[in-house]
């Protein structure tokens, strides 16, 4: 068995997060039978002395059959409304299931807010680890009734990459309706005509070369390419994840020979470089030129007024902006040592010809991520 699954079959904390597709049909609602195969699964882990956390998705898929909509709504409203019904049942149905072993269910709702805020994010760890010490099981899904567009974490593979940083998780497993990654959607022939291929290992993001993460289906929301991202997030934190299909939970959680693993990077990124690079709210956007993207990127430098060469958003010192090159790619992300008015009348400045008071760099090497 390859290292990677070694470490997720031994990891002591586990971060799950179950896909809506494979614990709710758009017809009938809350599949039980599923949902009570999976906690069977989770339970014989919990016994075999893990402690679990669960992302579980499905709020709003549970919401449409008893609104009597046909389909996933596409608008906010009705989606939150979908989500509001449908959040009550999911929590109802978690509880009676894992209720068959005495366990207590506790759910934690959460918006980007509380993980993009750093004195929220130490509120959510603390509970989150507070209901572990009691040996409850935590089920973690977005507050979608309340989450807006502008601040969502886009999706639940996301989310459970971010809570598995925040539990300081041994390991991430993304349960699904596919039974891992494919070279291309597994639903239709690739390129040259022939099916998509299982990928068992990703050791690093050259594995990633030529594959094609397409949409999810009815009732997902992100498809294969959130799960890429929130596995690459996960490796910055250097959390290893297995992709595999909810169906096969019991061999997923029991010794991790099925599915898809992805690799973490060796070293853990520090808690606060991985707050600048996915978990903070880029609160503004600094344009550079290519000497300042070189200096940034290639050199590892501090980032000086000289380069700036644009700056939008109205964010303060101390907050996170993105930084972008002249052709608009997003190349880093760093805390601001100015406000944005300070920037704008710093820009294009060399240090020289700028006040004593301006002297630092508008974003040190220390603050800066490279994405
Ligand atoms: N390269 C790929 N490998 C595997 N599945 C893929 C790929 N591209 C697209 N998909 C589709 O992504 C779907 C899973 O995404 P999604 O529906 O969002 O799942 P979930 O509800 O579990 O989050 C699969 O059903 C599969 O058809
Ligand atoms: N918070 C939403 C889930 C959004 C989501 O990412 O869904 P999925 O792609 O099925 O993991 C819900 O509970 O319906």
């Amino acid at each position: 068995m390859s290292e990677v699954r070694a470490a997720i079959a031994q990891a002591r904390t586990i971060v799950v997060k179950i896909g809506s597709s494979a614990i709710t049909d758009l017809d009938t609602g809350i599949d039980h039978a599923r949902l009570d195969s999976l906690v069977d699964a989770l339970e014989a882990r919990m016994r075999a002395g893990s402690d679990v956390v669960v992302v579980s998705s499905g709020a709003v898929g549970a919401g449409i059959a008893p609104l009597g909509l046909k389909k996933r709504p596409a608008d906010l409203a009705t989606k939150q409304a979908a989500a509001s019904v449908g959040q009550l049942k999911l929590a109802q149905a978690w509880d009676a299931s894992f209720s068959r072993y005495d366990r207590t269910v506790g759910q934690v709702l959460l918006t980007a807010d509380d993980v993009s805020n750093r004195a929220h994010h130490a509120n959510a760890q603390r509970t989150l680890d507070r209901l572990r010490a009691l040996h409850a099981v935590a089920v973690v899904n977005e507050n979608d009734t309340v989450a807006t567009n502008e601040l969502r974490f886009g999706d639940n593979d996301r989310l459970g990459a971010l809570v598995a940083h925040l539990t300081v998780a041994d390991a991430l497993v993304l349960l699904s309706d596919v039974d891992g990654l494919y070279t291309g959607d597994p639903r239709k022939p690739g390129p040259d005509g022939k099916p998509a291929r299982l990928i068992a290992e990703v050791a690093g993001p050259e594995d990633l070369d030529g594959v094609i993460a397409g949409s999810g289906g009815a009732l997902g929301t992100g498809g294969m390419a959130s799960k890429l991202s929130a596995a690459r997030l996960a490796a910055d934190s250097g959390v290893p994840v297995l992709l595999a299909a909810a169906a096969q939970a019991d061999r997923a959680l029991a010794d991790a020979s099925v599915g898809t693993v992805f690799a973490a990077r060796p070293q853990r990124l520090s808690a606060r470089r991985f707050w600048v690079r996915h978990a903070a709210e880029a609160l503004g956007r600094l344009t550079i030129d290519a000497g300042a993207v070189d200096a940034v990127v290639a050199r590892r430098r501090s980032l000086l007024a000289a380069g700036v060469t644009g700056v939008s958003g109205g964010f303060s010192s101390g907050d996170v902006v993105e930084l972008a090159g002249p052709d608009g790619v997003v190349c880093a992300r760093g805390v601001s040592s100015y406000d944005a008015d300070d920037i704008a009348d710093m820009a294009g400045k060399s240090s020289d010809d700028l006040p004593s008071d301006y002297s630092r760099p508008v974003i040190h090497a220390d603050q800066l991520v490279r994405t």
